[in-house]
């Protein structure tokens, strides 16, 4: 038995769309122009605040307009699911990864309002054994503390952190826990460059991954 702790944005789901089109509601009310996929893609991963500093220095707009711009940011946010989709296989993986005997935990940087609305859009609220959010602790990834709040919280035994970017690599290292890089996420960096134990590109491999570990 593991304690399987997994990120949510680029890992679980494509959420950059919906991200994207909160980014660009928020832009157009400044006269910003709107931001592409790949600008958004390029932005996530490291919580909300540097999310909107990204955005915000794309488009040439200052630093004294941060606090506001991320309070705009945040409420649009909550309920942000509908262009969002869930790799394939996902659901399937989870549920033999506990059917094999694993605890399942939720270790994102995306704030608990709208990480919780998308496990709930997809039905996968109740694999989850714990959730840590991008707001749930004063430190966010690549610190370690919440990756170790969310393994404490499942117990005791051997642990992975699932994960897509280099966030998440940086983490679990920081952590010491061993890394599995599924390779379809939100990634910039080479596969090689990022340490990790194994890789995946097709969830349905994960189970039989885990079991070879
Ligand atoms: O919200 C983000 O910036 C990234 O979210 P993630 O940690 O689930 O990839
Ligand atoms: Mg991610």
């Amino acid at each position: 038995m593991a304690r399987i702790v997994f990120d949510l944005d680029g890992t679980l789901v494509d959420s950059a769309p919906d991200i994207r089109a909160v980014a660009n509601s928020v832009l157009a009310e400044e006269g910003g122009a709107p931001l592409s996929l790949a600008e958004t893609v390029a932005f996530i991963g490291e919580g909300t605040s540097v999310f909107v500093a990204r955005m915000r220095a794309a488009r040439d707009i200052p630093d004294t307009e941060q606090k506001r711009l991320h309070a705009a940011f945040l409420p649009r946010y909550q309920g942000a699911v509908e262009l969002t989709e869930m790799y394939d296989g996902v659901t399937d993986a989870l549920r033999a990864l506990i059917d094999a005997g694993h605890v399942l935990g939720l270790c994102t940087n995306k704030p608990e309002g709208p990480a919780d609305a998308v496990l709930r859009h997809f039905g996968l609220e109740d694999l989850f054994a714990t959730r840590i959010g991008g707001d749930s602790l004063a430190t966010r990834k690549p610190d370690p503390a919440p990756l170790h709040a969310a393994l404490d919280a499942l117990g005791d035994g051997p642990s992975l952190y699932v994960g897509d970017s280099e966030t998440d690599a940086e983490t679990a290292a920081r952590a010491d826990v061993p890394f599995l890089l599924f390779t379809r996420g939100y990634r910039k960096a080479a596969v090689e460059t990022l340490p990790h134990r194994a890789v995946f590109e097709d969830w349905a491999a994960l189970p039989g991954l885990v079991a070879a570990l």
